[in-house]
């Protein structure tokens, strides 16, 4: 389906440069913490107004009250896709998906992040089972909680749609064209190998907006992207 770039700019002057020197006008993209704790709501209005379609990632975790609370003063934002933390356990999962109600926004639950791998959840976190098994739980419980879909590493994707069904979606960071640095991500795959394993949405950084010629990049992320491995 569709290729977020993620737009992990300090300021809305950096991002718009971004775009328009590499004429990426109207591609879907993705916010995150670092824009949006500067520039605030009025950075999705501004995209929206380029005919952006935003996926809003701001990871919220809390108490379920409060992350209900968020959700619906994110509502009106009218963003794709906005993401929680599955960790924050069922009843946080359901609010979420409570104060988004009468907006078309999805909710997306992230599973364990892409910069973990199975020695980070053994030997730093202590939890049990490995990186699968953990995204499955972490899944499951997303969608018994109501949440739209899921965020996990590509390689995660079949055990998702296995346990979860098809419908339920799945959006992949840790993409990494193959001349690319993995940088702090430790679970990465090619956009080729996102569509052979199923991912419905990509979110792809770095491979892009550190590239020595953006366009070039982004235009390969979408080659590979449509015809696969
Ligand atoms: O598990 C996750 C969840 C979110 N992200 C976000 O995606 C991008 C990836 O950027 P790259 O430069 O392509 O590594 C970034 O904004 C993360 O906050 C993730 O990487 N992993």
């Amino acid at each position: 389906m569709s290729i977020y770039v993620a737009l992990d700019f300090p300021t809305w002057a950096d991002t718009e440069c971004f775009l328009r020197e590499n004429d990426l006008a109207g591609v879907p993209v993705k916010v995150g913490m670092e824009l949006f704790y500067r520039e605030g709501p009025a950075i999705i209005e501004k995209l929206q107004a380029d005919n952006h379609p935003i996926f809003l990632d701001l990871k919220l975790h809390d108490i379920p009250n409060t992350v209900h609370q968020a959700m619906k003063n994110i509502a009106p934002l009218n963003v794709d896709l906005v993401t929680t933390h599955a960790i924050g356990g069922k009843e946080m999962i359901y609010q979420a998906k409570q104060g988004l109600a009468g907006s078309s926004t999805k909710l997306m639950a992230v599973t364990i992040l892409t910069s973990m791998d199975n020695d980070v959840l053994d030997q730093e976190l202590g939890l049990q089972g490995n990186i699968e098994e953990n995204v499955i739980r972490f899944a499951s419980l997303a969608k018994e909680a109501g949440a739209d879909g899921v965020v996990s590493s590509v390689h995660e994707v079949p055990v998702i749609k296995k346990h979860c069904g098809k419908d339920f979606l799945s959006i992949t960071p840790g993409i990494r064209l193959a001349d690319s640095s993995q940088d702090d991500q430790k679970r990465v795959a090619t956009p080729g190998k996102a569509k052979a394993l199923g991912s419905d949405f990509l979110v792809v950084g770095r491979s892009i907006t550190k590239a020595e010629n953006p366009r070039k990049a982004y235009e390969q992320v979408l080659k590979e992207w449509q015809h696969g491995e």
